[in-house]
């Protein structure tokens, strides 16, 4: 599968100087089978900023803004969010981070998250990561995960799988018809599976190079 990273230069033909956009790599995979585990890890060796929509959107519910209530319940009934309000979230995290590159994680759920990105701020993703992972592996995970989190139940988890199914994976089959795509096996261990991921971020810094 070809790996393509934002090919925009830092300066044009005619020798003016343009800005050069951010890397962005979306990370994608059902609720529970690992983004944000993986993430962290991509973040100690890679150099990147991690911004989940989820973590996001739960920290907006949480400020007491005008948009909170309204989130709370589409997170508790495992729905999507409207994407002006976390493409929102997601562009003011970025900027305020002065990286240059980004791993977006739990994003873009479905098309219209997909399209709003794009419009908003132009930018393509470099390429998607995919974490599969079964259904029943994946309830394990979120089920004993202890962190607290309100939409962590069996009732909410099955609306999650359901949308996951319905909206998350016609995007996942969008970025693997473009050649985006770098599927990754996540029923291993946490270990295995960086193992995987550090030879798609490896081959990318050698075609950067
Ligand atoms: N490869 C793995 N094997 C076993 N447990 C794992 C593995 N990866 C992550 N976990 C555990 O599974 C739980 C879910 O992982 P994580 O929060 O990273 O998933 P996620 O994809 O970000 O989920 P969500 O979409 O709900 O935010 C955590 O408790 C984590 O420690
Ligand atoms: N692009 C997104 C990402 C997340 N949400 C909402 C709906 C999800 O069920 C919930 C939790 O996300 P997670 O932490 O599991 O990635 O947040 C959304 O509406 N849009
Ligand atoms: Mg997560």
């Amino acid at each position: 599968m070809e790996t393509v990273v934002d090919a925009s230069t830092s300066e044009e033909a005619n020798g003016s100087a343009v800005e050069k956009k951010p890397t962005v790599v979306f990370v994608l995979g059902g609720p529970g089978s690992g983004k944000g585990t993986q993430c962290a890890y991509i973040v100690e060796h890679f150099g990147f900023s991690h911004f989940s929509a989820g973590d996001l959107l739960r920290a907006e519910m949480n400020s007491g803004s005008e948009n909170g209530l309204m989130i709370r319940s589409m997170i508790n009934e495992g729905k999507i969010v409207p994407s002006q309000v976390t493409v929102n979230l997601l562009q003011q995290a970025m900027e305020e981070s002065g990286n240059d590159k980004f791993l977006i994680d739990g994003f873009p759920r479905n098309e219209e998250n997909r399209a709003a990105f794009e419009a908003d701020t132009g930018i393509e993703p470099a390429f998607v990561l995919f974490f599969d992972c079964p259904k029943e592996e994946m309830e394990r995970r979120i089920l004993n995960r202890n962190q607290g989190r309100e939409d962590d139940n069996i009732e909410t988890a099955r609306k999650r799988f359901k949308v996951f199914l319905e909206s998350s994976l016609p995007v996942v089959e969008y970025y693997e018809s473009i050649g985006k795509l770098q599927k990754i096996d996540a029923a291993r261990a946490i270990e295995e599976v960086f193992e995987s991921v550090k030879t798609v971020f490896a081959s990318i810094n050698e075609k950067e190079d």
